[in-house]
């Protein structure tokens, strides 16, 4: 297995080019499933998800062909893709498959919404909670699907296809409206969702399934509603820019101090984590071809973060942010609301000299004036890169174990970090 090795203490200074966001490919690839004609998807990243993802769809009969690159994108960076599911071959997505990744189990949808049938296995994805699939199945059953859970399969059936409904999500779920807003789209008459999730992603899903004849209205707001038709057409959408890892390299920068434009990023799809890290002591700007972060000389100050739905502050980013916390100068407290379970990162942390403590929902950081290198192992996607930012403020080397979280989900991190004048690089496994 792969491994990051990091000697820390160096500034950031450079441009980084901000990849197409992968928990928007992920549903734009499935949205392929709802039509007999050809899907373009222009920005797509070159991602572990991504790449497992195009098996996944490949054995449902997608075919996926890569096209090029997007016209003056970044060498390795944008490529467009055409996803065509002329026929479903097999409704059946296996758990060797499904079991990586959370999204995968998402397919359940289109399937049901086309041909009336869908055998899924029950999901995988990052190791953050318990992760239930409970509203899921709520919205597919209230849009008509009928369900039996068989040996760790979802079996959903929908023989005179789906009806439109009224479905009220009492927790916000972004896969759930996703699935929502995918069945609905082919569903008989009209869908209104309740308590929708509002996140960038769902709202790049709406744009795409409405450039394929769908009839959505009120995505990025809490009631969304959704004529059905009764056929979608292919169509071209370009992946919108990953917030997370937008949002990811700032706090790197406010991390190591430099100036950094993060070319491609956009402010309105990050304004809270914005606000942090301007609290936290960066300048955050808007410039031509993104955002620039910069932070020169002064230290860190300690700042109170919440995770909760758009446009709050995301949970993609609590690990990310609780690593830049540890070199703040006081106590900064980091609740999680989203998910139970996802603070595997603190104990990684601590071996580097984090101070944090948790208490319920929440983890108490008291800054501490430097970190040391050390081992450390990647739990999950988002607490890996939160393990690189911590060592790229080190004193001496981190080497992190376990690479292929982070595959699943930042493209060429090493590559976009030494362009900007850090000491990262990949070390190949033998195994
Ligand atoms: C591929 C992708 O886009 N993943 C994102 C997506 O995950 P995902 O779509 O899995 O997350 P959800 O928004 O569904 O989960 C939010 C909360 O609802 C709960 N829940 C969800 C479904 C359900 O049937 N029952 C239930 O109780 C979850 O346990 C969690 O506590 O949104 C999360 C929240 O922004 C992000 O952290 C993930 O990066
Ligand atoms: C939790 C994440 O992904 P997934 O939902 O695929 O596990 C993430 O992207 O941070």
């Amino acid at each position: 297995m792969d491994k990051i090795k990091i000697v820390g203490g160096h500034k950031l200074k450079g441009t980084i080019p901000i990849s197409g966001a992968k928990n928007a490919a992920l549903p734009l690839m499935i949205a392929s499933l709802l039509t007999r004609e050809t899907l373009t998807l222009e920005n797509m990243p070159l991602l572990a998800d991504v790449t497992q993802l195009e098996r996944i769809l490949t054995n449902h009969g997608v075919d996926y062909a890569i096209a090029g690159k997007r016209a003056g994108a970044s060498p390795d960076t944008g490529r467009t893709v055409h996803l065509t599911a002329r026929e479903i071959v097999d409704t059946t997505a296996p758990y060797e498959m499904v079991s990586r990744m959370r999204a995968s189990f998402w397919v359940l949808a289109p399937l049901l919404a086309r041909i009336g049938e869908a055998r899924v296995s029950l999901p995988g994805g990052c190791a953050i909670g318990t992760r239930p699939v409970d509203l899921l199945l709520m919205a597919m059953e209230k849009l008509g699907a009928e369900i039996a859970i068989e040996n760790g399969y979802v079996v959903a059936q929908a023989k005179k296809g789906l009806v439109g409904a009224e479905i009220n999500f009492e927790k916000v779920t972004v896969g759930g409206t996703h699935m929502a807003l995918m069945a609905a789209s082919l569903a008989k008459g009209t869908t209104v969702l309740r308590n929708a999730a509002r996140e960038p992603e769902i709202v790049d899903l709406a744009e795409c399934l409405n450039a394929m004849g769908a009839r959505i209205k009120g995505a990025g707001q809490s009631t969304i509603e959704i004529q059905g038709v009764s056929s979608l057409h292919g169509g071209w959408h370009a992946v919108l820019p990953d917030r997370i890892e937008a949002g990811t390299y700032a706090m790197a920068v406010a991390m190591t101090g430099g100036d950094v434009v993060l070319s491609g990023a956009r402010a309105d799809l990050l304004q809270a984590a914005i606000d942090a890290v301007r609290l936290a002591g960066a300048e955050v700007s808007e410039s031509e071809d993104g955002l620039r972060v910069v932070r020169n000389g002064s230290g860190l100050a300690p700042v109170d973060v919440r995770t909760a739905p758009f446009p709050e502050f995301p949970t993609d980013l609590q690990a990310q942010f609780m690593a830049l916390m540890t070199r703040a100068n006081g106590v900064s407290r980091i609740t999680e609301t989203i998910f139970e379970n996802r603070f595997m990162h603190v104990q990684e942390l601590a071996r580097l000299g984090a101070r944090i403590r948790l208490e319920g929902d929440s983890a108490i950081v008291t800054g501490a004036e430097e970190l040391q290198g050390a081992q450390v192992m990647a739990t999950d996607l988002r607490a890996s890169v939160s393990l690189v930012i911590a060592g790229l403020a080190a004193k001496g080397e981190t080497t992190i174990n376990r690479v292929y979280h982070l595959d699943r989900g930042f493209e060429r991190l090493e590559k976009k970090l030494s362009g900007c004048g850090a000491e990262v690089e990949r070390v190949a496994g033998r195994d």
